[in-house]
């Protein structure tokens, strides 16, 4: 018989510089192996270290209070990735967003949030649901007054995750190594972590919502944190199911290689098993593979991952990054383990026909936060955003751009990359400033959002034709005379030498807000034909207005320049 899968629950440590994360990774392994010492059979399977920054425990649930779901499976492990400085932050986290499932964000009880504080918060934000504050450091505050200062710091804290999506989020204080540095180690009879147990027993919480999370299907995609020869095996590759499954004989791809390999085997926790499932953390051996050749980066199954230079995105600005942010500018973009310049291009939600509707989309879209360079980007539309998997992009703003408290903040980018990149199309991605001028203690993270639409320009030179970005256009006119009940001709539109012939069929209103529809040209000079359908009632004060969409991509749509609403 099969063994039973074991449930993988990741647990993402971020937190300032010198918070203590991996003394707190490191105290909740060693807490635990300390615990089973006298459980020698089962010590060996517990704080296992599985990779550089990644250590592990096994859940403890005291005879009989293991839940009924879980019967399924052979216990729950708890894997810790304990993510280090910033930019690599930033790749860890972003790597394995999709398998995150809870962030301890580490405060440390002296300093309270601090910058990089700032920025795990934003990164908890976009990549997970569940966040728990451990508020590390607390052995330096006396005994007498620790309770009390503890209790200062944590209403502090809940004031500032209050306006988060974590409000209410559990905090609880630790010590994850009384004395610090200073203080023996515990395995050296050092003192005791303080309050592990009770951030153990609050991390067992998501449990049941990791098992849900579990049922995924969809194309397999591995991320891979570490590749070794193994002698006479193969090349192992380690790492975590972001999605999908696979099975030993199965062929995979590392997509930016455009290489495929054979699975000879595979194991988890040091045992053999037949197939994976999403969320698992995995050691996959393939043969005929340089190790050197892959650090950290995607599998996948053959052929699920493009590669493409310019992509449309959501995008949603981050609420600490205190700079302007234009069109035309360049960002760092990170997508996965993949960081890459880009140009950027903000562009809002189309109007909906019509000129009220029209207003309203144009006020709402200028409602976004003032640091953008509203002369710019606000004037940007698509209208294609249903064929650019609309359905996605809304669901998308309803869930992540509420985090911002800027409801109206919803709007979207093109990004063109200096380099292409292999990427999954789904991604989340993170734009960021790691300019030297701008100075390390403001948050870096500029905007986020997810890949809605890809496109190769090298591959298709017309790729931007799918992409109708356009400016909202006006011109105004006034009506010369009213010909017959249902025509009037305009004047002062067009210049004289002006070609009518895309304006035909675009959309004119008088100031009595009736509209009529441009029919063609009128004599020599410039004047034209306006046809009103349903009869012109008056002239009000005989102003024409014609409002047209000018594309933004005119250089790869030439016949796209201008439509009328
Ligand atoms: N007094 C005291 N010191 C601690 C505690 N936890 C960690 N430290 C000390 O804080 C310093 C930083 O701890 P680390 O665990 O390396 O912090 P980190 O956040 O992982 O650091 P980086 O990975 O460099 O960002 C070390 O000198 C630790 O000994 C604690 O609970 N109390």
């Amino acid at each position: 018989m099969a063994p039973r899968p074991r449930l993988n629950v990741n647990v993402g440590v971020l937190g300032h510089v010198d918070s203590g994360k991996t003394s707190l990774a490191r105290a909740i392994s060693e807490h635990f192996s300390t615990a089973s010492l006298d459980r020698a059979p089962q010590s060996a399977q517990r704080g296992i270290t599985l990779d550089l920054g990644f250590s592990s425990f096994l859940a403890d649930f005291p005879d009989g209070t293991a839940p009924e779901t879980l019967e399924a499976y052979d216990g729950v492990q708890f894997t810790l990735v304990d993510c280090p400085g910033h930019a690599s932050l930033i790749k860890t986290v972003l790597g394995g967003a999709s398998i995150i499932d809870l962030m301890i964000l580490v405060v440390d009880a002296n300093k309270g949030v601090q910058t990089q504080t700032a920025e795990c918060l934003v990164v908890g934000e976009i990549t997970t649901d569940r966040l728990v504050v451990a508020i590390n450091k607390i052995d330096a505050f006396e005994e007498s007054v620790r309770d009390e200062k503890v209790g200062k710091l944590t209403a502090k804290l809940a004031n500032v995750f209050s306006k988060t999506k974590f409000k209410g989020c559990a905090m609880l204080p630790v010590s994850a190594r009384p004395g610090g540095a200073d203080s023996q180690a515990l395995n050296d009879g050092g003192p005791a972590p303080i309050g592990i147990e009770a951030l153990k027993a609050t991390l067992m919480d998501v449990i049941p919502e990791v098992k849900r999370k579990r049922d995924g299907g969809g194309a397999f995609l591995f991320a891979v944190d570490h590749c070794f020869p193994v002698k006479g095996q193969g090349t192992v590759l380690t790492g975590t199911t972001l999605r999908g499954g696979i099975k030993v004989g199965d062929t995979i791809e590392i997509p930016h290689l455009r290489l495929e390999k054979k699975i000879k085997s595979m194991q988890m926790f040091k045992r053999p098993v037949e197939s994976c499932a999403r969320g698992d953390r995995l050691g996959i051996c393939v043969a005929g593979l340089d190790a050197d050749v892959l650090e950290r980066g995607l599998v996948c199954e053959p052929g699920s991952v493009p590669t493409f230079n310019a992509a449309v995105v959501s995008a949603n600005k981050i609420r600490f990054f205190k700079s302007a942010i234009k069109c035309g500018s360049k960002f760092h973009v990170t997508i996965g383990h993949t960081t890459v310049m880009a140009t950027v291009t903000f562009f809002g939600d189309a109007p909906k026909d019509g000129q009220d509707a029209m207003a309203d989309a144009m006020a709402s879209i200028s409602l976004g936060e003032s640091k953008f360079d509203k002369s710019k980007e606000y004037k940007y539309c698509a209208e294609l955003l249903s064929e650019v998997e609309a359905k996605e992009a809304s669901e998308y703003a309803g869930g992540i751009n509420n985090v911002y408290d800027a409801p109206a903040f919803a709007r979207y980018a093109l990004l063109e990359f200096e380099q292409p990149i292999t990427v999954p199309t789904d991604e989340l991605y993170i734009a960021s400033r790691f300019d030297t001028d701008i100075h390390a203690n403001t948050c870096r993270l500029a905007f986020h959002g997810k890949l809605l639409q890809h496109m190769n320009t090298e591959k298709d030179p017309n790729a931007f034709r799918a992409l109708r970005v356009f400016k909202m256009k006006s011109r105004e006119g006034s009506i010369e005379r009213v010909q017959d009940a249902r025509t009037v001709i305009g004047k002062g539109m067009f210049k004289k030498e002006s070609d009518l012939t895309s304006f035909i069929g675009m959309k004119v209103w008088t100031s009595n807000n009736e509209c009529g529809v441009i029919e063609g040209g009128f004599g020599k000079s410039g004047k034209y034909k306006v046809y009103f359908s349903n009869g012109i009632k008056g002239e009000g004060d005989g102003k024409l207005v014609l409002r047209f969409k000018k594309y933004v991509f005119e250089r790869d749509a030439p016949k796209m320049q201008q439509i009328g609403l």
